[in-house]
């Protein structure tokens, strides 16, 4: 896809976003210098746009240090608050780099049902077949016919085998098969579905470190990453779902999934400030090509309304 369309798309995805920011500065705005009751409301409006008390604060102290007692326009406020998001996104905004040797890099992704993750591996794997890599999937979520079927359905479309067994068998076999496939025929990346019933935590915990464990047995680098697929529709829910995983799966990286369609695109700034994880990239659609490592300084410019 020409960089042009996808930033045609970055802008129309966050439409909902970038109205619900500007709203809330334009309200914030009622004076021309720049003075505390301003940049409290600056400070609420970040807030209310799901950026975290914790960016927002950081934001205030920046605007703060550089404007206080200056005059400043309501495009020169966006222009500023444009600047302070990059600068919080930059830090984190991180492709995921294939260097694993020996191959396969094993990427393990894991989130809970309903945040994109098997959309989200098709087009990972869509990602890195236009960079010339060779891609295996693991459809290690089998506690549902549904996910491998719909796995299934991805990798026959886009062209990359699957390893697979029956509803309810063994995840850490078919990683285990997986693993030996992609070493045998010397594939590039093996992607792994996993379950991801957050509400059963300890046999989700426990069939994890399964697969960690076999992995491991295989190759002790592997899983080389990490991923947790994120939907930023669940705005805060999100970021305690960080919490969670960080702690059950020690996380390496994020992808942020669905910020079309949805106002709450501020959390990807929460997720950054708060977390520090690289977020590898950022889903805003459906189609396999809506899945893409993501420019900072063009993200923030969009959250923020700045053309
Ligand atoms: N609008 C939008 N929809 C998305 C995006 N990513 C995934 N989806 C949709 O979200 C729904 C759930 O995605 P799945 O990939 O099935 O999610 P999952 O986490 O694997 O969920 P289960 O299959 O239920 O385990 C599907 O309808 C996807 O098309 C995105 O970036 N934007």
């Amino acid at each position: 896809m020409s960089e042009t369309s996808w930033t045609e798309r970055l802008f129309g995805g966050f439409r909902k976003t970038q109205q619900r920011l500007a709203e809330n500065l334009t309200e914030a705005v009622g004076t021309a210098r720049l003075d505390d009751a301003t940049l409290d409301q600056v400070e609420d409006a970040l807030i209310m746009s799901d950026l975290g008390p914790s960016a927002a604060a950081r934001i205030r102290e920046k605007l703060r240090e550089k404007r206080f007692g200056l005059e400043i326009s309501q495009e020169q406020l966006k222009e500023a608050v444009a600047e302070e998001i990059a600068a919080i996104l930059r830090p984190v905004a991180i492709p995921l780099e294939i260097t694993a040797f020996p191959r396969p890099q094993v990427v393990l992704v894991i989130g809970v049902n309903g945040s994109g993750k098997t959309t989200t591996i098709a087009k990972l794997a869509h990602l890195f077949q236009e960079d010339d890599y060779s891609v295996m999937l693991a459809a290690g979520d089998t506690f549902r016919a549904a996910a491998i079927g719909q796995l299934a359905t991805w990798a026959e479309r886009i062209g990359v085998p699957l390893v697979r067994g029956p509803e309810g068998g063994d995840p850490a076999s078919i990683v285990f098969d997986a693993v030996k496939a992609a070493t045998d025929r010397g594939t590039d990346v093996l992607i792994v579905d996993t379950a991801g019933r957050l509400q059963n935590k300890r046999e989700l915990m426990d069939e994890l470190s399964k697969i960690r464990k076999v992995l491991g047995r295989l190759n002790p680098e592997a899983p080389h990453d990490v991923l947790l697929v994120l939907d930023a529709t669940n705005g805060q829910n999100a970021l305690n779902q960080i919490d969670v995983f960080r702690e059950m799966a020690g996380v390496t990286g994020l992808v942020m999934t669905k910020l079309d369609g949805t106002a709450r695109g501020g959390v990807l700034v929460a997720a950054a400030e708060q977390y520090g994880l690289p977020i590898h990239a950022i889903g805003v659609g459906e189609k396999i090509d809506d899945l893409r490592p993501f420019d900072p300084d063009l993200v923030a410019r969009v959250i923020a309304g700045v053309a």
